[in-house]
């Protein structure tokens, strides 16, 4: 008799503020995607995050909105409003049990790069979040990557892309072009909705507003 049973599906999940999505984001993904034999890579853009409080965030729509341009070409690419659409701070612990709660079949795995990983003990509910996903974290230019302390946490070599969403904002900011550190259409979303310039971005929507939102409630 032959079994009927197949494989759960692999499913990454690329968390992050993507202010905006920048190259260095697609390829890890991308490259985690390759060796961990992922079916989809989900990326999960951030409500409010609660560790950049002190810094104003786009309006998550024009967030959610970049993300989705920038991987519409790949098939095995998908944008998650989960964050986005939960009130409140956003917590990674939260993001998990979610797509745990959507893709009760599937297998998870966290994308996150040196620097966030470096961060992530302070992260709310930590130690939940090791059985809800694998966590693979990759190089990143700049920062050393570690799993020092973090059991079962697993690292992975990429190519380098010294590429910041920071970077991109003051680029733009002081009239510097962003092509090709950014996907084509996410230049020209930047352009169009004059984000990161002087001028207020536009607002389409009542969940966010004309100057961006500080993500003024912390966890403690
Ligand atoms: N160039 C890169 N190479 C590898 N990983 C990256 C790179 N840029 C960002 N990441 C990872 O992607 C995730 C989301 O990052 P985020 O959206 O905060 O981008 P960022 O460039 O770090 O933004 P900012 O400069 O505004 O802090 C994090 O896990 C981060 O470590
Ligand atoms: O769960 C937390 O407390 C937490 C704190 C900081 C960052 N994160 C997650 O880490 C990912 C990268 O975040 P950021 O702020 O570096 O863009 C994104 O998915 C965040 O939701 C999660």
């Amino acid at each position: 008799m032959t079994s009927t049973r197949t494989q759960p599906r692999r499913l990454g999940i690329m968390g992050g503020t993507f202010d905006p999505i920048h190259h260095g984001h697609l390829v890890a993904a991308s490259e985690v995607a390759a060796r961990y034999d992922l079916d989809e890579v989900i990326f999960v853009p951030t409500g409010r995050p609660w560790q950049k409080a002190d810094q104003l965030v786009t309006p998550a729509e024009h967030r959610y909105l970049m993300t989705v341009v920038a991987t519409a070409s790949n098939p095995r690419f998908t944008v998650s409003r989960v964050d986005i659409d939960r009130a409140g701070p956003t917590y990674t612990v939260d993001t998990l049990r979610d797509l745990k709660r959507q893709y009760a079949e599937s297998e998870l795995f966290f994308i996150t790069g040196a620097d966030a990983l470096a961060k992530i003990m302070s992260w709310k509910d930590v130690d939940e979040m090791w059985d809800l996903a694998t966590f693979v974290g990759v190089t990143r230019p700049g920062h050393v990557l570690s799993n020092q302390g973090l059991e079962g946490v697993e690292l992975l070599e990429i190519p380098a892309m010294a590429i910041s969403s920071t970077d991109c904002r003051e680029r733009v900011r002081e009239g510097l072009p962003v092509w090709y550190l950014v996907p084509d259409g996410v230049v020209q979303h930047i352009a169009k909705h004059h984000l990161y310039s002087s001028e207020m971005p536009e607002t389409e929507d009542p969940l966010v507003s004309a100057e961006g939102h500080k993500a003024e409630d912390q966890h403690s």
